[in-house]
């Protein structure tokens, strides 16, 4: 027999084999709707030489012609898209789905398996140590930390004196400067110091992860360690991560011989630390290293992995968020007045008066606000878990091994859930018994949600009333529509272009 044949004969051989393997599962995903797929390449030439901003409208598309439930399939990525709330919810209140899907592999590098990513008893036990690290007694002395650096970001922008900018940038320098000083109380000062290597390695992380997101060679591990990206890839992690070790190391020479509970983190024997810039407030640090002391020990590598993992997770998300608030702030300006108002019926006007936690905890409307912002504009459009055993609810069957999306976005613009959906109105959170269960999920919810929301409330609702005081927030009509992308993160194409006018 020919070499020929006997090759012919292999590859039928695969081929039925793959088709026995994988029959139960192709049949249950042949019923799912979706757009009409290439007999051979599926949906990718739908997304083939797409920029991000086109491949978002698509999906779009797909979501209004095939959802609530429906899928896509491109080589190495099988996805079925869920935005029905019912469905939604036993995905979300499930213990058995909480692991995450392959799209997470991208940020494994960086963040390694730390909250986000982790699952099974790694996941719950660093659930159960750094739940305590967002108790409000905390989050009480996160809120210095937000004043004293909105302050520094009022100052920066008094500088533009009511040019046009993209804040977008501005922002995330502010998140970052935030996060650094609660996860590891250090003072970053990225929004004075615009040469730190770390900054600037933070932003051109997201840049590569969101453009390998995008190249479906680069998705392909085998492939992508052969390109120069990735070996600059892998340069930038090794400065991320001797940043976070350095400080790590710094912190836990200094709690070595002093007696620290976990209520003493604004006590006096953790102030004056300067070798690195540290400051008081670093109860999340502090609380991964006395865990170790108490015997349920942390690796370093742990505590490096869940740092990192705060230091991505809450600084581009609220970014997010603080940039498309402003942005509906300049848009509508009758709801800018309304807040301003609630903010000088809270703290008056005299604008060096710092809001305290309970100030921000009073700022409802700002809160309706920044909610029907994430409805319309959730910092996290779609997130995504790996189904290990097959699921049925509600008529469908998903098969075991399928990628499960959630996608916030398409449940805030869909007319049956919100009536007149595009219409900016944060009357709708009024009364929230109104809005159909789990159908406003941007923090997602169930066992694996958002451990961080409360603190991005205080954060966002500190920096946003700062800005509304100090200036007259406003928006060209050509700049009004944002351009829509999102990579892990919802992001607007064309930046997010505002003139900010001092009012006084
Ligand atoms: C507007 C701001 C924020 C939004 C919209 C947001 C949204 C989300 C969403 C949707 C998830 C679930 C992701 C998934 O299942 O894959 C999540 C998880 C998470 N978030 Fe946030 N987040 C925000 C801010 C923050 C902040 C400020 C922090 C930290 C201080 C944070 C820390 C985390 C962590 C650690 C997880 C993983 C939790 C787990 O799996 O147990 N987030 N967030």
């Amino acid at each position: 027999m020919s070499a020929v044949a006997l090759f012919l004969i292999f590859i039928t051989g695969v081929y039925f084999w793959y088709q026995e393997k994988y029959k139960r599962y192709n049949e249950l995903m042949d019923k799912i709707p979706c757009a009409k797929p290439h007999p051979i390449l599926n949906h990718l030439l739908y997304f083939i030489n797409k920029r991000p901003g086109e491949i978002f409208i698509i999906l779009e598309k797909m979501a209004k012609d095939h959802g609530p439930v429906w899928k896509f399939q491109i080589p190495l990525s099988e996805q079925i898209v869920v935005h029905d709330p019912k469905i939604v919810e036993e995905i979300l209140l499930s213990q058995k789905i909480i692991d995450k899907s392959m799209e997470y592999d991208f940020i494994i590098d960086w963040l390694g398996t730390g909250l986000l990513i982790s699952t099974g008893s790694k996941w719950h036990k660093r659930r159960k140590i750094i739940t305590p690290a967002f108790h409000f007694k905390i989050l009480d002395q996160f809120v210095d930390i937000m004043n004293k650096n909105g302050d520094v970001f009022v100052e920066k922008l008094k500088h533009f004196e009511g040019r046009e900018i993209n804040i977008y940038p501005l922002i995330s320098l502010y998140a970052l400067d935030v996060v650094c000083e609660s996860a590891m109380g250090y003072q970053l000062n990225a929004q004075t110091d615009e040469d730190s290597e770390y900054v600037k390695a933070v932003k051109e992380i997201t840049e590569l992860l969101f453009l390998r997101f995008f190249d479906t060679t680069k998705r392909i591990k085998f492939l992508y360690q052969f390109t120069s990206m990735y070996r600059r890839e892998q340069q930038i992690i090794k400065t991320l991560h001797k940043f976070t070790e350095s400080v790590i190391s710094s912190r836990r020479e200094h709690l070595k011989g002093h007696d620290v509970n976990a209520n003493s983190t604004t006590a006096n024997d953790l102030q004056n630390i300067d070798e690195i810039g540290m400051k008081k407030k670093t109860a999340f640090l502090d609380l991964l290293l006395q865990v170790q002391v108490n015997g349920q020990s942390l690796s370093d590598e742990g505590i490096r992995e869940e740092v990192d993992t705060f230091m991505f997770e809450a600084h581009d998300t609220t970014s997010s968020a603080i940039a498309f608030t402003l942005l509906n702030l300049a848009k509508y300006k009758d709801i800018q007045k309304r807040v301003l108002e609630e903010c000088e019926e809270i703290l008056g006007d005299d604008l060096s008066q710092q809001p305290t936690m309970q100030d921000l905890n009073k700022m409802n409307y700002l809160e309706k606000v920044l909610k029907e912002t994430l409805r319309l504009y959730p910092s996290v459009p779609f997130f995504a878990r790996k189904l290990n055993t097959e699921f049925s609810t509600e008529g469908y069957t998903f098969p075991k091994g399928v990628s499960l999306t959630v996608a916030p976005y398409f449940m805030g613009r869909d007319p049956k859930l919100f009536p007149d959906p595009l219409k900016f109105d944060p009357s709708r959170f009024d009364d929230e018994k109104n809005i159909r269960l789990f159908s406003f999920v941007p923090f997602s919810a169930g066992p694996r949600n958002c451990i961080g929301q409360k603190y991005a409330m205080l954060e966002m609702k500190s920096i946003i009333s700062k800005l509304v005081r100090n200036f007259e927030i406003t928006v060209n009509k050509e700049n009004e529509e944002p351009q829509i992308c999102a990579q892990l993160i919802l992001q607007s194409t064309n930046g997010i272009n505002l003139s900010l006018k001092p009012r006084k």
